[in-house]
């Protein structure tokens, strides 16, 4: 590998050594990375690590933690997504998120995915609506699980589909960036392979960095893997240099099950 296989040209999302605290202890140290946009980033490292924190500043999620301080810069193409002028509902609907836990609204399958082009007036009636949902839920694999029962309620749908579910709510609004956290530690063995396959279909179309605990899954879905470990971010390249040859020992040791 040389470094200009990791030289993203015009990342989506760039990270300057970036902090994080809750109080007074740092749970992230001086991280810098860049996101490709058409490439899914994987961000694995044993339990309490902070990659989850980590996947939260890039939308400003962490804004809802009190405890929570974020220093350091971070981009969307190329503008400061901390500025005091950047509106974080807008930002959040450009940098989508998806949860470990499906939490599809208690309203029906249509109002789901219709939410937020209503609410930030993405549909100038009902006949355009009904195409943005249609599209999203298409693109979440799911449509033709659900087209005969788009009033019924989100959570009545298996496990597996509440978390398509969740994906086409985030794609409606057309998002440049979705992140994942965990989105499969809830779901069976074929739900996650879905959702993989989605991942796979979804790539290219939007930038997706996703936290997993699975290093197979890593493996699977991603382009570019990130390690990190007790707060700073080990070790950073392609996912197949990162499992076959990773250069730092810690990502070795995590990557042959020493420890995690
Ligand atoms: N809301 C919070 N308040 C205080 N500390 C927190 C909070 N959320 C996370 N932490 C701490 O920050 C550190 C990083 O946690 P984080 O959840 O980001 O790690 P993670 O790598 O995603 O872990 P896991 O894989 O178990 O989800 C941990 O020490 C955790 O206890």
């Amino acid at each position: 590998m040389t470094q200009d296989d990791l030289i993203i040209a015009d990342p989506k999302m760039r990270a300057e050594g970036v902090d994080v605290f809750y109080g007074e202890k740092q749970a992230i140290k001086d991280v810098s990375i860049d996101v490709g946009t058409d490439l899914v980033t994987a961000f694995i490292g044993p339990s309490g690590c902070g990659k989850s924190t980590f996947l939260r500043s890039l939308n400003r999620m962490n804004d809802t933690v009190a405890s929570a301080r974020v220093t350091g810069r971070i981009e969307l193409d190329g503008e400061d997504i901390y500025a005091p002028s950047m509106d974080v509902v807008q930002l959040r609907a450009r940098v989508g998120m998806v949860f470990q836990k499906p939490n599809p609204f208690p309203k029906s399958i249509y109002d789901n995915v219709a939410y937020g082009s209503r609410i930030h007036g993405l549909a100038a009636n009902k006949a355009d609506l009904d195409v943005i949902v249609e599209r999203a839920l298409t693109r979440a694999g799911l449509w033709d699980e659900v087209k005969d029962r788009l009033n019924e309620s989100g959570t009545a749908l298996s496990g597996g589909q509440q978390q398509r579910l969740c994906i086409a709510r985030a794609i409606a609004v057309d998002p440049e960036v979705i992140l994942m956290d965990e989105p499969c530690s809830a779901l069976d063995p074929i739900a996650t392979a879905k959702i993989e396959e989605l991942i796979h279909e979804l790539r290219g179309k939007y930038a997706i960095v996703i936290v997993t605990h699975n290093m197979q899954q890593a493996a699977r879905v991603s382009q570019r893997t990130a390690f990190f470990h007790l707060g700073t971010l080990v070790e950073y390249g392609k996912t197949t240099d990162i499992f076959t040859n990773p250069k730092q020992e810690r990502t070795k040791d995590y990557i042959t099950g020493r420890y995690g």
